[in-house]
């Protein structure tokens, strides 16, 4: 490895971890997981500021201040750190066009990122609504890293979560530990479903009562996913239109702590796709995907 890793190796703590300089948005780690968590944290310190710095009084300018703060540093720092690599950003113009011949002239990025080993897929602000609105904390950025030839699941190879008014961030670097299954799961009680807390999918109220779950409603699909982590969830159903950047990240992280992450008819998420639509999930427990799956079979909306 080259200079970056002797700088973060000088840099580094004595256990390991990010010394006061790195934490102060020095020189970063070299380690992919360690940078996508530094990143992460480094977004999330931006937005604390852009917040109490605008206000609520105006809530689609604090939206857009966020947002666009963000997006700045997550590119600005990639592209001095990680130059190689392609970026897929919510923030960047056209990241929701699908990628074809016919548009390839518009947007250089997206055929970049699609012949590219190494691309992160980032978004600067996940549950933008929520981070507007004074007191609520589930907001987060997301930092994912997919690698064409990894044979990590979904090839994310790094990924963090921050929730920075949360004082809390998830990553690959230190994968949590297995969510630890609930008395009331153990004992027949109610399966608590995470799910969105403006726009929860039609099927999923119906799914929640067939199998006697409860919803619990937030904002963030960052959010959603580090519940079911932290197993204050079973489960995070989402359908009828998402990104691959609101789910990348937080998906990175269930999988490398070993949680059950796929589409809801059970085949795979998959990364780096022309188009960047991924319109459903589901994350769970192992031992609670084939019943999930199962019921989810039966309400499975029509696409
Ligand atoms: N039907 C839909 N179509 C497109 N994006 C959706 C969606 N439902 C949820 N999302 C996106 O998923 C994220 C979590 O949403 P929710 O909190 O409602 O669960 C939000 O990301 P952003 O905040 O980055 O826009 C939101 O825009
Ligand atoms: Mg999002």
């Amino acid at each position: 490895m080259g200079e970056q890793t002797k700088t973060s190796a000088r840099m580094a703590g004595p256990s390991g971890r990010p010394g006061p300089e790195e934490l102060a948005g020095g020189t970063p780690p070299v380690n992919d997981s360690a940078f996508a968590r530094w990143l992460a944290d480094r977004a999330g310190q931006v937005l604390l500021q852009v917040r109490a710095e605008t206000g609520h009084d105006d809530g689609k300018a604090l939206k857009a201040a966020g947002d666009q703060a963000a997006h700045e540093l997550l590119r600005a720092e990639l592209a001095r750190w990680r130059p190689a690599d392609a970026v897929l950003s919510e923030e960047d113009e056209q990241s929701r066009v699908a990628w074809t011949e016919e548009n390839r002239t518009e947007g250089g990025s997206r055929s970049d990122r699609l012949g590219a080993n190494r691309v992160w897929i980032v978004d600067p602000l996940d549950g933008t609504r929520e981070f507007s609105e004074e007191g609520r904390d589930d907001w987060a950025v997301h930092v994912a890293l997919w690698t064409a030839d990894s044979s990590a699941p979904a090839r994310l190879t790094a990924g963090a979560v921050a929730m920075p008014a949360r004082h809390c961030t998830l990553a690959t670097d230190h994968a949590p530990a297995y969510p630890p299954m609930p008395l009331e799961s153990a004992t027949g009680g109610a399966i608590r479903i995470a799910a969105s807390r403006t726009r929860p999918p039609a099927f999923v109220t119906a799914l929640a009562a067939e199998i006697g779950a409860e919803l619990v409603p937030m904002g963030s699909a960052g959010v959603k996913i580090a519940a079911v982590i932290n197993g204050e969830a079973d489960a995070y159903v989402h359908a009828g239109g998402q990104y691959e950047w609101d789910s990348a990240a937080p998906v990175a992280v269930a999988l490398a702590t070993g949680l059950h992450a796929s589409r809801i008819d059970g085949t795979p998420l998959v990364y780096n796709r022309a188009d960047p639509k991924l319109p459903d999930l589901v994350v769970c427990r192992k031992d609670l995907a084939p019943r999930l799956l199962a019921a989810l079979q039966r309400h499975l909306p029509s696409q």
